[in-house]
């Protein structure tokens, strides 16, 4: 089963310009990272496919499940795990109970919720603060709690909206191996500006410009587009020619 948009268009209330219109694109399968310029459009396309945000017109569908239809919803998003960019502590919970709370949300037992947190907390490292309350956590830990409560429940397709933003290197080396660890059927979506993280571990490359898919692409072939002997940074030269035209 894909995730796919089709004719998508969407424009947030009281914005004159639509982020996306007629946006059709399915969900590659393997390990896919969304790039892109501040404004491009990912965050708003990546809720748009967790159902958080409604399209204008055109439709976002998994398989057969379409969320706007009121009997699919609930499977769909049991389907498809989202980690937004601003992760947010819910007062009062610790570690442990905010991770559980969101399995339970997708529809896990209690008993299933709280031993599904404890395996998503040893994902992300975080196991040692499981009794901690999330609102005394730091910004990365928090964001590593964002990612257990994607991990939480078995999602299918899996959406994470800069997941290694201000994890400090050793954390952001340990979520590569998480994602080189889960499932290769399972379709992962991961948008982020870290160009330099770039490694063989994703299958397909996407640039995203101003709501247009401007490059589709293995990495090999995305960093083929750096221009020749050129450079310390070949990714980020690579990534300018696509945005800028730069050479
Ligand atoms: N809540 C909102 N209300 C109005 N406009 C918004 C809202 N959220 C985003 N936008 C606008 O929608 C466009 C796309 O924003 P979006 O956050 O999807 O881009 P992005 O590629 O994720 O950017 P970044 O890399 O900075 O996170 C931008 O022009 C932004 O200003």
């Amino acid at each position: 089963m894909e995730l796919s948009f089709e004719e998508v268009s969407f424009r947030y209330r009281r914005s004159p310009r639509p982020v996306l219109t007629d946006f059709t694109w399915q969900v590659p399968p393997g390990r896919t990272v969304l790039l892109g310029p501040n404004g491009a459009g990912k965050s708003t396309l990546l809720a748009l496919g967790a159902d958080a945000l409604r399209p204008s017109s055109g439709r976002v569908r998994f398989g057969d499940l379409c969320p706007s239809r009121g009997r699919d919803r609930a499977a769909y998003r049991r389907a498809v795990g989202w980690m937004p960019q601003q992760i947010h502590a819910v007062p009062g919970l610790r570690v442990q109970e905010q991770v559980a709370y969101a399995g339970w949300l997708k529809g896990l037992s209690r008993r299933e919720a709280w031993a599904a947190a404890a395996t998503a907390l040893r994902q992300v490292a975080l196991s040692d603060l499981a009794e901690r309350k999330t609102s005394t956590l730091s910004g990365g830990q928090l964001r590593r709690v964002g990612l257990a409560q994607v991990l939480v429940h078995d999602a299918q397709v899996l959406l994470l909206d800069e997941p290694t933003a201000g994890l400090d290197p050793a954390q952001r080396a340990r979520f590569r191996e998480l994602l080189a660890a889960l499932p290769p059927e399972r379709p992962v979506v991961v948008s982020t500006h870290q160009v330099d993280d770039l490694t063989d571990l994703f299958d397909t490359v996407v640039v995203l410009d101003d709501g247009v898919i401007r490059f589709v692409g293995t990495v090999a072939e995305f960093m083929g587009l750096a221009p020749a002997g050129g450079g310390a940074r070949p990714a980020e030269a690579a990534y300018a020619q696509i945005v800028t035209g730069e050479r």
